[in-house]
């Protein structure tokens, strides 16, 4: 054959054609200027020396394609407010890359910085404690001492007591030790690991919690000494627990140190903790191991068996512990509505302890109900608190009000709550669509962010304005920041679009229905400004489903609605931030009034002329990915496409398989599904968790649908995907798998969120024409 012919036959990529191949490279050149747009994870404010103007540290992220990371760095900016009307943020000329940081804390005052680098192998943790001009001291804590420190944002904590010489935090515990044999056979006594001659077993298997902690050893406390570098663990505490979340309790003259942390109970077993908020959980109190030794130098001594004490007893859920400032009170969060009810998540409480003055410590203390579980806001009021996360200090000055974001209907706002009084104030613009996060506080001013489905995030500074009478009037300044820059190409794109939130009006009251589960539910629409009702569109749908599609900016949605689609994102009556009722509607009634609601909202939609009803796809991750089979089963007249991320197709495989298969029986028997739970499911339960899935419906489907699966998901593990693909192909339906030989549940590593919305682009432009 000759040999210069060969070379010119052009090699396709598996699934392209020459015809698609355009295509795929100008909206694969679209979608990495989408993807390079950075965001921030956490910021931080230093007071200057000078007591003028304060110092800002942002933490942010983007993600790196070609190396298959997130990219993290930091990026300072002085603040000086110049007038009611005017602040001035100076940014530094360049961020400084922060790779390998694991973990990172500032001391109380500002004038230390601890830096956390965790192994990628068997290697010690890196600890660093830094001053403002130079690394002070550098500890390698050994795998014998501890594994990884826990830096996964719920496990995890991190927490420098008020003198600064001590930290505590949360790190997996030390390997336990394995039998090992040579050619003797069994070898008494511990052997090193690398010997040779030997050789280790497995030992007892280690009950893990889940999805997203594959291999990851019990979460245990450990307190650093940042003088000496000793390390030592808290003894006292029951090795049923896995804890987290470590703050050290206010320091009373002349009495021990308390540590108060959280503890989740591995009785009878540990079923997966990720997005799921209804795993029981209590605040404890410990002392801390550590006390001022004769020689007047911090030194680390055992205490006896020291007890610990359970502070939440009569509640079922506490956690994000909180002191404020002057020590008095203890706040926390409670997912007591998940917890009882079963739901993976619900409605949260803000609860409060006197925390008592002589540090005299009772598992009886009263728990105060600050913010109680909404069951159904009239019109305007807070619909319910759902909080993902408290700041490291959000207390303002008169040290009684904390400022946090929560979802309000489709929104993420923030609101400042008084604790003593509990009055709670929407303290982000009211009449604003966007979503609010606050990132810090700077003094009594607020640094946030805020987005749309259309806007990139913007830095916002908010401040006070009626601070005597602390009431409603904020104001709320723009901040010019280099953090989110894009190219003009996307400015662009997203500059002729427009979104709004639909109010649709729920089908087929019945009595039966409570009053917050017979209110509208809404749906977030996207569009170009000269939609005239003939875009295709695209029907988005959250997993959970107690979870809930935010109105804020979102890269894979804008770079769909950038390449031609609208987007209907629908929260139905389940999803959070709407009360309990609606979100206690929906167990029992999964695939039923999920779909429902979806198909209430296509038809608005429709009907108002906003979408050509044959060009709809539909596309959805998890449970988003159970309803998108569902309706492609159950309407299957509706949709030219769908595409599923990790769908949930077929409930009686999945409850064998899955991390929670707890969920399967609350979310298809609703609420006595909590104590019908078994291992052991019956021939009747698996024939009714078949009949709620959506393989019941396999024969009906016609819509091509994409499938991107995770290999390593504990959560719904990649068969649910396989075995509904496979039967569609068998009934010739068309369809097309990727799979992520190292992803997770989220499928969120850079290329592998990159590979996955390209193809769902392409795949919807396929059948949409
Ligand atoms: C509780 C839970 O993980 N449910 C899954 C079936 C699911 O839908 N997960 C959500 C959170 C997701 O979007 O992955």
């Amino acid at each position: 054959m000759d040999s210069s012919k060969a070379c010119s036959v052009k090699e396709l990529p598996v699934g392209l054609d020459e015809a698609t191949e355009e295509e795929y490279a100008s909206q694969s050149k679209l979608l990495q200027e989408f993807t390079s747009i950075s965001s921030i994870d956490k910021a931080w404010i230093f007071k200057s020396d000078s007591g003028i103007g304060s110092q800002a540290m942002f933490s942010i992220s983007q993600p790196n394609l070609l190396a298959n990371k997130k990219r993290k760095f930091m990026l300072s900016s002085s603040i000086s407010k110049e007038s009611i009307n005017n602040v001035n943020f100076q940014w530094a000329p360049f961020p400084i890359e922060m790779t390998g940081v694991s973990l990172f804390a500032p001391s109380p005052s500002g004038s230390k910085l601890l830096v956390i680098r965790n192994p990628e192998n068997e290697s010690p943790s890196q600890f660093e404690i830094w001053s403002s001009s130079q690394l002070e001291k550098e500890f390698m804590i050994s795998q014998s001492v501890h594994g990884s420190v826990y830096a996964d944002g719920w496990f995890e904590g991190i927490s420098w007591n008020s003198d600064e010489s001590l930290i505590a935090y949360v790190a997996e515990e030390p390997s336990p030790s394995k039998p090992s044999f040579d050619d003797q056979g069994y070898r008494k006594g511990a052997i090193k690991d690398k010997e040779c001659s030997s050789w280790k077993a497995q030992g007892d298997w280690e009950e893990e919690w889940g999805e997203c902690y594959a291999g990851k050893r019990q979460p245990a406390l450990f307190v650093i000494n940042v003088n000496s570098g000793k390390v030592e663990a808290v003894k006292g505490i029951a090795k049923s627990l896995s804890v987290g979340q470590v703050v050290w309790a206010p320091q009373v003259e002349g009495t021990e140190q308390y540590l108060v942390f959280v503890g989740w109970s591995a009785d009878p077993r540990k079923l997966g903790i990720k997005y799921c908020y209804n795993r029981p959980c209590a605040l404890y109190a410990v002392k801390a191991p550590l006390y001022k030794s004769e020689a007047a130098e911090f030194d680390l001594k055992s205490t006896e068996e020291s007890t610990v004490v359970n502070l939440t007893q009569s509640i079922s859920s506490a956690f994000f512990p909180q002191f404020s400032p002057d020590g008095k009170f203890l706040m926390f969060l409670s997912a007591k509505a998940s917890v009882d009810s079963g739901a993976h998540s619900a409605t949260d409480s803000l609860q409060r302890i006197d925390w008592p003055t002589g540090g005299k410590l009772c598992s009886s203390t009263k728990i105060i109900d600050v913010i109680p579980i909404v069951n159904c806001a009239e019109d305007g009021h807070l619909p319910g608190l759902y909080c993902s996360s408290f700041l490291s200090k959000p207390w303002l000055s008169d040290g009684c009000t904390m400022i946090l974001s929560s979802y309000w209907h489709s929104c993420e706002v923030i609101l400042s709550v008084n604790v003593i009084s509990g009055k709670v104030l929407r303290i982000s613009p009211a009449d604003s669509d966007f979503s609010w996060n606050v990132l810090t506080l700077d003094g009594d001013n607020v640094i946030a962010v805020c987005s749309s489905p259309i806007d990139v995030p913007q830095i916002k500074y908010g401040c006070l304005v009626d601070k005597a009478n602390n009431s409603t009037g904020w104001r709320w300044l723009n901040v010019s920041s280099p953090i989110f820059r894009c190219s003009e190409k996307v400015m662009s794109l997203l500059s002729s679009h427009q979104f709004s939130i639909l109010q649709i009006p729920v089908k087929d009251v019945s009595d039966c229905l409570t009053k917050g589960a017979a209110k509208p539910f809404e749906a977030i629409f996207v569009s170009s400004k000269k939609n005239d009702g003939t875009d295709p569109l695209i029907v988005m749908l959250h997993g959970g489903p107690h979870s809930v599609s935010l109105s804020s900016f979102s890269k894979s949605s804008a770079f769909l609605s950038s390449i031609g689609y609208s987007l209907l994102i629908v929260n139905y009556r389940g999803s959070l931030g709407f009360g309990e009722e609606a979100l206690q509607s929906l167990p029992g009634k999964i695939g039923s009034q999920d779909v429902n609601d979806v198909l209430t909202a296509i038809d608005y939609v429709i009907e108002k002329g906003l979408a050509n009803p044959s060009k709809i796809t539909v596309l959805g991750g998890s449970h988003g990915g159970f309803l998108t089979t569902h309706l492609i089963g159950q309407a299957p007249d509706k949709f030219v496409a769908a595409a599923v991320r990790n769908p949930v197709c077929n409930l009686s495989s999945m409850v064998g398989i899955t991390d929670i298969p707890d969920w399967c029986y609350v979310e298809s028997y609703g609420s006595n599904g909590k104590s019908i739970y078994t291992e052991a499911p019956s021939a009747e339960h698996l024939t009714h968790l078949y009949n709620k899935s959506p393989i019941s419906h396999i024969s009906k489907v016609k819509a091509p649908t994409l499938f991107l699966l995770g290999a390593q998901d504990l959560r719904v593990p990649v068969s649910n995907g396989l075995q509904y693909s496979r039967a569609l192909k068998e009934r010739g339906v068309e369809t097309k798998v990727i799979m992520f030989p190292n992803d997770i549940h989220a499928i969120e590593r850079p290329q592998s969120d990159f590979e996955s919305f390209l193809n769902i682009g392409m795949w919807f432009k396929r059948y949409c024409q």
